[in-house]
């Protein structure tokens, strides 16, 4: 470990100016550079090219939030909270909270703040304890050192032998955010599933699901009262005219004895209220892509939109333990199976599966790394995170199990592909908005045959006109690019 005291008793100015160059190689660079470049061109140039540049930094800021965070904003605000916050008040802060020790010099040892990180909502601290220290010295004072930067709420990581992360939650965008639930749409064309609207993210843009090229699966965790429902009747209000006109067909299993979903039974295409029944439903899902999937190979065709002679088969299952852990041995064997070769096998023919759980663990979701998109709402266990979103994205700020009680529906979502979560919220939906949802889906005159029997979609002739979106190739896509979160790690860190 790093020397960490304040005062050396040898030091001279030399050494001083030595290792204060070697501790800040950033800023010596930065000098290097601009020096001899103000020395070229002289210093009015040199102003007013650092003016245009932070007149055209303020005005991307203004213009789109999210990618200047991405790519500029994090290291500046890092950089800057690191300067004037957490160094300035630094060894103040540590000395009022007691974590200082002493040597057999008597030479005051303070942490040594490392690097500082920052996310729109997080700032992560990397320490070195001082000798004599450990983590729990720290864990300890945690509200305290919370209190004292200002931050709503502090955590601590134990990243190795005397290092330790503290991560302080600077702001909460959802306190004040309304998320406003989006009236019942009209149109039933297909582009729809492309942009489901749930909510609102992080940065106040819109957020929507993705269900015909990104988010082909999603796998949904989160505690009891975490707003899992809000979730999932928020996708069912979002593609409600494509459920009436028969384009969209949902196969719900709700096994904890239809409590959540009874109230929409009418719309779904087939409803399995406890385990027995959720398997038949999975199976005849299954047999019905898997004949689908042998139709379209015999017909040459590589490519259809779904439509209603070929529904998006969008398979929802609302506590997935319910099925694979708490039932009897031989449901969960055939059911872990159909639903591993479901989310492996059916995207280029039109199946989606949207599975939720409270508990992300192998035993309950043993094929979770076959959902391209996670959700983790407000989980029990801090290991849930990354059981659910995948190794060390909690890490990176997604602190799923620090989300509070009191914000059902926040969410971070991470996709495949990419290397942070998004902080979400679904907008609520209430029982009225539910029974507007039935109304519309079910009302006389409106409804399609979504309830036609199965196997009709099977046998069904190949149409013209059904064959415009290459399925083939969204098995094989990697998900495209979207604009939020992706710096590296080492960009957002000032040493
Ligand atoms: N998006 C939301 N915004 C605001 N409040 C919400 C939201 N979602 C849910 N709530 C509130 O939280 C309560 C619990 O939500 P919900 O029933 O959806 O949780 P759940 O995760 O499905 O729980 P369980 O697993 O026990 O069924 C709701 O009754 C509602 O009051």
């Amino acid at each position: 470990m790093r020397d960490t005291r304040v005062e050396v008793a040898s030091s001279t100015p030399a050494r001083a100016v030595g290792r204060w160059l070697i501790k800040h190689p950033r800023s010596v660079g930065t000098t290097a550079v601009l020096t001899p470049a103000v020395v070229l061109v002289g210093y009015q140039a040199a102003l007013i090219t650092a003016g245009a540049a932070v007149l055209a930094g303020a005005s991307w800021r203004v213009l789109d939030a999210p990618t200047f965070d991405r790519f500029a904003g994090r290291l500046l605000r890092a950089w800057w909270r690191r300067w004037a916050v957490y160094h300035r008040q630094w060894l103040r802060i540590l000395v009022a909270c007691n974590l200082t020790t002493s040597d057999h010099k008597g030479a005051v040892l303070v942490p040594r703040l490392r690097r500082v990180r920052s996310t729109w909502v997080w700032d992560t601290l990397f320490i070195d304890l001082a000798k004599g220290q450990q983590p729990e010295d720290i864990g300890g004072v945690l509200d305290r050192i919370a209190n004292s930067f200002r931050a709503r709420s502090a955590s601590l990581r134990v990243l190795g032998p005397g290092r330790i992360a503290v991560d302080l939650q600077r702001r909460e965008p959802f306190d004040e955010m309304p998320i406003p639930l989006a009236p019942l749409a009209e149109s039933t064309a297909v582009e729809r599933l492309g942009q489901v609207e749930l909510g609102r993210d992080e940065y106040g843009r819109d957020f929507a699901l993705d269900l015909l090229k990104r988010d082909l699966h999603v796998l949904l965790a989160g505690a009891t009262g975490a707003g899992k429902g809000s979730w999932l009747w928020g996708l069912l209000r979002s593609v409600a005219p494509l459920i009436r006109a028969g384009v969209v067909r949902v196969w719900m299993i709700d096994p904890k004895g239809g409590m959540e979903f009874g109230a929409g039974r009418d719309l779904f295409h087939r409803f399995a209220a406890d385990d027995t029944t959720g398997l038949k439903v999975l199976r005849e899902y299954t047999s019905v892509l898997d004949a689908r999937k042998i139709v379209l190979g015999n017909q040459g065709v590589r490519a259809a939109t779904p439509s209603a002679e070929t529904p998006l088969e969008l398979l929802i299952c609302d506590e997935l333990a319910a099925m694979t852990a708490y039932t009897s041995r031989d449901i969960k064997g055939e059911f872990e199976t159909l639903l591993s070769k479901a989310l492996t096998q059916y995207r280029a023919v039109g199946g989606r599966i949207i599975a939720a759980t409270q508990e992300p663990t192998k035993d309950v979701v043993p094929m979770r790394g076959l959902f391209p998109t996670k959700i983790a709402l407000r989980v029990d266990q801090a290991s849930y995170v990354d059981m659910c979103l995948g190794e060390g994205v909690r890490d990176l700020g997604a602190f799923a199990d620090k989300i509070p009680d009191y914000m059902p529906g926040v969410a971070y979502l991470k996709r495949d592909g990419r290397r942070e979560a998004l902080r979400v919220r679904a907008a609520y939906t209430a029982d009225d908005d539910i029974a507007e949802l039935v109304e519309l889906v079910t009302s006389p005159g409106t409804v399609s045959p979504i309830r036609r029997p199965i196997g009709d979609d099977a046998t069904a002739p190949a149409r013209d006109g059904w064959a415009d979106t290459d399925f083939e190739d969204l098995e094989d896509d990697e998900p495209e690019e979207i604009a939020y979160f992706d710096g590296d790690d080492e960009d957002e860190e000032i040493a």
